[in-house]
């Protein structure tokens, strides 16, 4: 039954983890990626960065680009005010069908919305169908080749106002260099960058916090 690894996490999760605690969800995928399998989820030490980034910018609509298992989702969901909402779009059955019971075991399903499917058809449907005015936060952890195109993207479908917050992971390792070049010499955004460490490893990467002038 537990046949590739997405699964595996979630079934570790489910015998380790309290129902309804988000915490406790989190805390058990990185005991089991840190003891036993590496998985790309965002991570407990740039987890941190992004716990505090949310906190600050206090949002109230969020997307999030690479749902996963939905770490990142559960991590950000659980931080969010009464009446926040999660944006989380997966492209990988798989992953999605993994992440729905993550978020779901987790209790924070009220606060997350899973979007099936490819970002580029999916985020220009987000103001007819899915009724969003414009975006308080974006995490992108998808496809890092995707970054730069799907930035543009969202700046074309105006879904971007001024002082949203774009934060990316992994602009090290695997790395966005396009995407980095962009938003740092564009002059659309006012970038911060947060050196951190490669989840459950030793390796550097940094999360890169781009807030758009508007
Ligand atoms: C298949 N797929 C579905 N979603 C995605 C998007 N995510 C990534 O690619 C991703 C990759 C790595 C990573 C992989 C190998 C390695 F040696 C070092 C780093 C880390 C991350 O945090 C990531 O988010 C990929
Ligand atoms: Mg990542």
């Amino acid at each position: 039954m537990n046949h590739t690894k997405e699964q595996r996490v979630l079934q570790y999760v489910l015998d380790n983890a309290t129902r309804g605690d988000p915490q406790s969800v989190v805390d058990s995928i990185d005991n089991y990626c840190n003891k036993e399998e590496w998985a790309m989820n965002v991570g407990d030490q740039k987890g941190l960065i992004l716990d505090n980034i949310v906190n600050e910018s206090n949002p109230c609509v969020l997307l999030e680009l690479g749902t996963y298992c939905g770490y990142s989702a559960v991590r950000i969901a659980r931080l969010l005010k009464p009446g926040a909402h999660l944006y989380t779009v997966e492209f990988n059955p798989a992953f999605a069908a993994v992440a729905k019971q993550m978020i779901e075991f987790a209790g924070v399903q009220d606060k997350v919305q899973i979007l099936e499917g490819n970002t580029q058809d999916i985020i220009p449907q987000l103001k007819k169908k899915y009724e969003v005015d414009t975006l308080d936060f974006v995490f992108i952890d998808h496809w890092k080749d995707k970054y730069l195109e799907d930035t543009k993207l969202l700046e074309k479908c105006n879904l971007l106002r001024k002082g949203t917050v774009v934060l990316a992971d992994n602009v090290i390792v695997p790395g966005a260099p396009d995407f980095l070049e962009y938003v740092r010499t564009c002059g659309r955004y006012d970038c911060t960058n947060y050196p951190s460490f490669l989840e459950y490893m030793d390796e550097k990467d940094a999360l890169e916090k781009a807030i758009f002038r508007g």
